[in-house]
């Protein structure tokens, strides 16, 4: 049977193995690693990583768990947890009432992650505390490989430790409501957007997927579909692109619900401190790559890329270091 040409293999994102215990600075399967990292990100801003197959697995699905005790607290009890940090507790967005999240900003100090189940339960919930918090150790160490590796892709590694202390670490457990019986098509449960931190580690629950990522050339959407379960999105964020002179950049990407299932999903995010300004080193300036942007200030991006007319692309960026 011959192939008609219509028929195409569908795009996927590349795959970069992170599960070897060999896997350190100085070796040459680190330098292999870091090679493709670079290339990944360079050409798709993101790669499906696999990091600690059986261990990984069974947090998932303890973190599914939890996530779920967390989601089907009344809403008054969810809402209690808001504070005046952007990222911090309940988190709805009034355009896509579909999508509930609760943020655990600096996630790596236990205390957080005490506090906010306190505020959700007066006695505490030791299940959902210890699980957020182990899930989100073993993200904080696959980000810490990406970033290292990242910057010594481009020879900054002067800059390294400054770079490495500059963000705060964020965990993010989400959840999309399927679609209801009245609903005929597929829903956007999250608009399409970059991300403005520096990275992204996405963990979705294998049996729901949702998440999209438009190509480089921004011709088609790749349906991400991990090849494993054990297995983590990750991507660059526009704080990245401009420390890096854009020399890597940052996807759109979106969900779609297209099920009645509820989706669940998580993420870790590493976002720049306050008062960190942002400025890519000289090395990474020359006449051929001349300064894209100039010093940028994350939080004032976050609370202008907020605003109702933003656009959620890469033209805030533009816009907002024009000003
Ligand atoms: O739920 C997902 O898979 C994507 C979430 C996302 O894009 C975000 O939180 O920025
Ligand atoms: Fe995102």
């Amino acid at each position: 049977m011959s192939i008609s040409s219509e028929t195409q293999v569908p795009l996927s994102l590349p795959i970069i193995d992170f599960s070897s215990p060999d896997l350190k600075p100085e070796t040459p399967e680190w330098d292999l690693v870091r090679s493709q990292v670079r290339k990944a990100l360079e050409e798709y801003g993101c790669f499906e990583a696999l990091f600690d197959g059986a261990s990984m697995e069974l947090r998932k699905a303890k973190l599914l768990e939890a996530s779920k005790e967390v989601f089907d607290l009344p809403l008054e009890t969810k809402q209690s947890t808001k504070t005046n940090i952007h990222y911090e507790g309940y988190l709805t967005l009034p355009v896509v009432p579909s999508q509930e999240g609760m943020g655990f900003y600096g996630v790596d100090n236990p205390n957080v992650v005490n506090d906010l189940t306190h505020k959700l339960w007066p006695q505490g919930n030791t299940f959902v505390s210890k699980n957020v918090q182990s899930f989100a150790e073993k993200l904080i160490e696959l980000s810490l490989k990406v970033r290292t590796m990242t910057l010594e892709s481009f020879g900054l590694e002067k800059y390294m430790e400054e770079h490495l202390n500059s963000a705060n670490k964020h965990f993010q457990i989400l959840k999309y409501k399927g679609l209801s019986d009245d609903d005929t098509e597929s829903k956007i449960g999250f608009y399409p957007h970059i991300d403005r931190h520096f990275l992204t580690i996405l963990s979705q629950n294998d049996d729901v997927d949702g998440l999209e990522i438009k190509t480089k050339d921004g011709k088609e959407w790749i349906k991400v579909k991990p090849s494993q379960a054990a297995s983590f999105i990750v991507m660059a964020g526009a704080s990245l692109h401009v420390l890096l002179n854009g020399g890597i950049f940052p996807p759109i990407h979106r969900v779609i619900t297209t099920g009645k299932k509820d989706r669940y999903s998580a993420g870790l995010f590493t976002i720049p401190k306050e008062g960190v300004i942002i400025n890519a080193p000289e090395e990474m300036v020359d006449d051929e790559h001349p300064r894209l942007y100039k010093p940028f200030d994350f939080w004032g991006f976050l609370k202008f890329s907020n605003l109702p007319n933003a656009r959620k692309d890469i033209t805030d960026l533009t816009t907002y270091c024009a000003l």
